[in-house]
């Protein structure tokens, strides 16, 4: 082996410039293929994914003949460490083919699933009445006349988020995963032992173990396990005032006022997010409410001005603006003409020049928030740009998902709201503080268990914990232990319902959000105190403050350059370097102290005998 320094480094080098270029190279072809979901695209796509490959193997081979690790520099210690995991081009190429290939039918599944209209699935009684059981049958003879024709984005979202037909909402859900999650529980089954197979020839036991040292830490999985333990009380809490205001509207017949709530009552397709039943739930109506959706419309904004609107935030606090290009070249709309992949994402062309956001998106509340998320990756990717290619990544990826939401807690706030003639008068009462703390808890906390559990299950079936014997039912087992949400019809293991969720079918880890919605408080807290703000954490807004902004880029500019430990001790000056509960605790401690004094006499928690449990087939 090569115990040369000075060579290793003039190798980096040449890898730098060849690995930009390598890059941007895959990069358009996977655009394309996202913005164009056509056979043709989708050749060119796992064409260059070979061709990305081979090269990655070509350099591993290179960098695994040099004595890395007795080098002295640091830095260069730290790139040779990751250079040397070639991740799934470990696998011979036959096998490398067969997985690009499932992942991307898995994902083409997902990106153009539709299901047929609501009613078209429903026959009417002799006395007129729909014959609600009949869509349920329905569904085994294909009844006729049903083409399947509501996408997910922007249909369906829309009908649960608006939809208060408890019989709509459940066929809408059961529909959504019958064309998007049952049909690849094979190939996921094939994908993941293929997974598991690249994972063991990197010298992991398993890909979840793969996927887990993006954090740099041992003991990751007992880390997130202690940060939910201090998490689900104030879940818990909400989780019961939100179900009892849902027995009000739907009765104890549909809602079990001491069980789980069913799935698909809580304004999202997954119940991860419950920002959408506001209305049913808000604690003081008539009061201001912070959901600004009517406003956007009314006063005619279109999703490029939701972009303007984000950006500014961004310059406001002497960050980059967006470039150029990424205004001419961005997919900022659905288009009309042909299928694409609705699910947002931010895209780095590995150049230094060219960014651009992929989304469908619609004038709402939800989607503005979406819009600062993804300009917040893309202002990461401008931060590092400078770095060398191997470091132009988040310091760990909860820090990438966390950037553009920890704007969007400023940009939330009642008073910036205000500001930007988004909200009428505004009123500093306690009413007012505990509408805006529950409309941010019912996206910030109603989602912790989700961003829990979701790879909680998928490291288990990594493990080998959950097998195809119980795939579907471990799913639910832990939807209801851990978010205490039930499914609305009978689950069986011919179901696959965490494959219609993008992120299943696509592959991408769902851990780095837990990991984001504890640390992007941990960054709130602590910009808000370099902007010099005084009083409580939820009513901080950043807005204007070049201090902030600069505590910002120090730390985001360092890219993956350093371990995350380090970037959170830049960020707190030295104080922590440890993922910390007590700003998110903080920021909602005024909600705690009224939901547990509005929840006396309510059970907290539910009992699991309440819920539909898996019928066993
Ligand atoms: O999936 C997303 C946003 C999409 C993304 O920006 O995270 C995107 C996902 C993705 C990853 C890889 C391929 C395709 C899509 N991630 C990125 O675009 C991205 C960009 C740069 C670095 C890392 C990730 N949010 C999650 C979690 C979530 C729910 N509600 C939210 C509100 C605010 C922020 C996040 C969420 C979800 O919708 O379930
Ligand atoms: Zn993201």
């Amino acid at each position: 082996t090569n115990t040369n320094e000075a060579e290793a480094i003039d190798f980096l080098g040449r890898y730098d410039r060849e690995a930009g270029q390598m890059c941007n190279k895959f990069m358009e072809a996977s655009w394309n293929y996202n913005t164009n979901v056509t056979d043709f695209n989708k050749r060119v796509m796992l064409q260059q994914q070979m061709i990305w490959s081979d090269f990655h193997r070509t350099k591993w081979n290179e960098a695994t003949n040099f004595a890395w690790k007795n080098f002295t520099t640091p830095t260069v210690r730290r790139m040779f460490s990751f250079l040397t995991v070639l991740g799934k081009a470990a696998l011979p190429r036959d096998k490398l083919k067969e997985l690009t290939g499932l992942l991307q039918e898995m994902k083409t599944t997902y990106s153009v699933a539709k299901i047929c209209r609501y009613d078209a699935r429903l026959r009417r009684l002799p006395s007129g009445d729909y014959d609600y059981d009949a869509e349920f049958e329905a569904d085994d003879d294909n009844q006729i006349g049903c083409i399947p024709t509501l996408p997910l984005e922007p249909h369906l979202t829309q009908m649960m988020a608006n939809s208060r037909d408890p019989d709509e909402l459940r066929y809408l859900w059961r529909a959504w995963r019958e064309a998007a999650g049952k049909p690849i529980r094979q190939k996921y089954l094939r994908f993941v032992e293929l997974s598991n197979e690249a994972a063991r020839l990197n010298g992991f036991s398993d890909a979840g173990e793969y996927w887990r040292s993006d954090y740099e830490i041992d003991g990751f999985r007992e880390e997130v396990e202690e940060l939910w333990q201090k998490l689900s009380p104030l879940y818990q809490q909400l989780h019961a005032y939100v179900r009892a205001k849902l027995v009000e509207k739907y009765g104890e017949e549909v809602v079990p006022r001491r069980g789980p709530i069913p799935a698909h009552l809580l304004g999202n397709m997954w119940a991860q997010t419950w920002t959408n039943v506001l209305d049913i739930t808000i604690p003081y109506p008539g009061r201001t409410s912070v959901d600004v959706t009517n406003a956007l419309r009314i006063q005619g904004y279109s999703p490029l001005a939701m972009f303007r609107l984000a950006e500014e935030f961004f310059t406001s606090l002497g960050l980059e603006p967006m470039p150029q290009t990424f205004w001419q070249r961005s997919m900022i709309q659905k288009p009309t003409d042909r299928e694409v992949v609705c699910h947002a994402s931010a895209w780095d062309f590995c150049n230094g020049r060219d960014y651009r956001i992929k989304q469908c998106t619609e004038v709402t509340m939800e989607h503005l928030v979406t819009t600062h998320h993804e300009m917040g990756h893309i202002q990461y990717d401008l931060l590092y740009r400078n770095q060398p290619f191997i470091f132009r990544d988040g310091a760990n990826p909860g820090f990438h998902e966390a950037v553009g939401d920890v704007l969007a807690l400023s940009a939330s706030t009642p008073r910036h709201l205000q500001s930007v003639g988004l909200l009428g008068n505004v009123d500093d009462s306690y009413e007012t503080d505990i509408n805006f703390l529950f409309a941010m808890a019912l996206d910030k906390i109603a989602f912790l268990p989700f961003g829990y559990l979701m790879d909680q299950w998928r490291w288990e079936v990594f493990s080998g914990d959950t097998t195809s014997s119980n795939l579907n039912n471990r799913w639910w087992e832990l939807r209801l232990g851990v978010q205490g949400v039930s499914p609305p019809v009978p689950r069986t293991e011919e179901d696959f319902d965490p494959g219609a969720k993008f992120h299943v079918p696509a592959n991408v880890p769902y851990v780095r959000y837990f990991v984001s919605f504890v640390v992007q408080f941990q960054f709130h807290a602590e910009l808000c105190k370099a902007a010099g703000h005084e009083g409580p954490l939820h009513r901080c807004d950043i807005y204007r403050s070049v201090k902030a902004g600069r505590l910002l880029r120090n730390v985001l500019s360092l890219g993956k350059s350093r371990p995350w430990t380090e970037a959170l001790s830049v960020l707190t000056s030295g104080r922590t370097n440890k993922l910390d509960v007590e700003p998110i605790l903080e920021y909602f401690g005024p909600l705690r102290t009224w939901l547990e004094s509005q929840n006396r006499g309510e059970l907290i928690g539910w009992r699991e005998n309440e819920a539909i449990v898996l019928q066993v087939t």
